[in-house]
């Protein structure tokens, strides 16, 4: 007799450079049964799924892949959504708006029902815009609506430190929060390097190295895009790990854009990360500095949003 498998199926909405990366991270380190690929040019959609549909046949890895439909997508456990421009070389995240919010629109106009149990997972740019409203347009509770944030920009923040200090960046806390974007900032007086604070950790810490390190970090999308125009194993590992710690209920705590009920808008804090998506959102001390940062970012992501829904008409002022 065999065993029936529980089926889970992680939806990806674009099959571009990013959201054929995470196809591919998702073969290679299966955690669902099924990923369903979705992306109105058909050709592409089509080639991409015989090519990684490739990838799945020498180890039985148990995880298939298909095209999908909008409708298909909005009944898998996780939708990934990826469908969007992207940046051109010297463009801003935030120059995006306009144009992948009316994707974004589609999308849900297309997916409509969505599960009720679905955890949706924003990838494109601006990601905490995009975040809050995928969370409006879903009529989803706003802890199953959550977007990548600042959980890339924190590897890399703890790629340059391990370089630095000398230890494996998994020994590493740090945390990069705010805005996935030019407003977001470095929650310093929380570093810790294995069992050490920064200074101590870090012991050739000075205000240049804390410069240099900042701009290194909220400058690495930009330089990655200046040569290969776009940036996508770093995002994608981001979002496989996420969908882990979703569908396995890992209770993992990362910086994820998500509702702040406090601050009217989406991005990055520190939440503990489960199968009903942000379980809770997870305290941080932050200096006074760090504050005025957070909420300098909150104002600027409020008044992004504003200028959108008068935009697109959500607004009677
Ligand atoms: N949050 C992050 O850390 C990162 C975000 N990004 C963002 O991800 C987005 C995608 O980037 P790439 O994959 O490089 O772009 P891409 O141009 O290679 O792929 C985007 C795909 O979305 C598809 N698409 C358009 N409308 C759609 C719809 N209604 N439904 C489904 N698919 C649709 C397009 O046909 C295209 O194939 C961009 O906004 C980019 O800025 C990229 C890297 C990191
Ligand atoms: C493109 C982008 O948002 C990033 O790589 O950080």
């Amino acid at each position: 007799m065999t065993t029936p498998r529980l089926k889970t199926s992680i939806a990806i909405l674009g099959c571009g450079d990013v959201g054929s990366t995470l196809a591919y991270t998702l073969i290679l380190n299966p955690i669902c049964s099924e990923v369903i690929l979705v992306d109105p040019k058909t050709d592409l959609l089509n080639a991409q799924v015989r090519d990684l549909g490739d990838a799945t046949f020498r180890g039985n890895t148990g995880c298939k892949i298909r095209a999908g439909s909008h409708k298909d997508a909005g009944q898998a456990d996780v939708v990934v959504i990826t469908a969007g421009a992207k940046q051109k070389v010297g463009e801003s995240r935030l120059s995006l708006l306009t144009r992948n919010l009316h994707i974004l629109q589609s999308i849900f106009t297309s997916m409509s029902p969505i599960s009720s149990h679905t955890i949706l997972l924003l990838v494109a740019n601006p990601v905490d815009i995009l975040t809050y409203f995928a969370q409006k347009l879903s009529g989803l509770p706003p802890s199953q609506v959550l977007g990548t944030g600042t959980s890339l920009d924190s590897a890399r923040l703890r790629g340059v430190l391990a370089e630095k200090a000398g230890v494996a960046p998994n020994s590493i806390d740090a945390y990069v929060l705010g805005e996935h974007g030019d407003g977001q900032f470095i929650a310093w007086s929380n570093i810790t390097i294995g069992t050490a604070p920064l200074e101590l950790g870090l012991p050739n810490f000075t205000p240049e190295l804390k410069k240099d390190i900042a701009e290194h970090t909220r400058g690495a999308a930009a330089a990655i895009i200046a040569s290969k125009g776009c940036t996508a194993y770093g995002v994608a590992n981001i979002a496989a790990s996420i969908c882990k710690y979703i569908l396995f209920n890992q209770r993992t705590v990362r910086p994820i854009s998500f509702y702040q009920p406090s601050l009217g808008c989406c991005l990055s804090m520190p939440c503990v990360l489960g199968r009903k998506g942000v379980e809770r959102a997870m305290p941080i001390i932050l200096d006074e500095t760090e504050q005025r940062e957070l909420e300098d970012c909150a104002k600027n992501l409020r008044s992004v949003i504003e200028g959108a829904e008068r935009e697109f008409g959500m607004r009677k002022d």
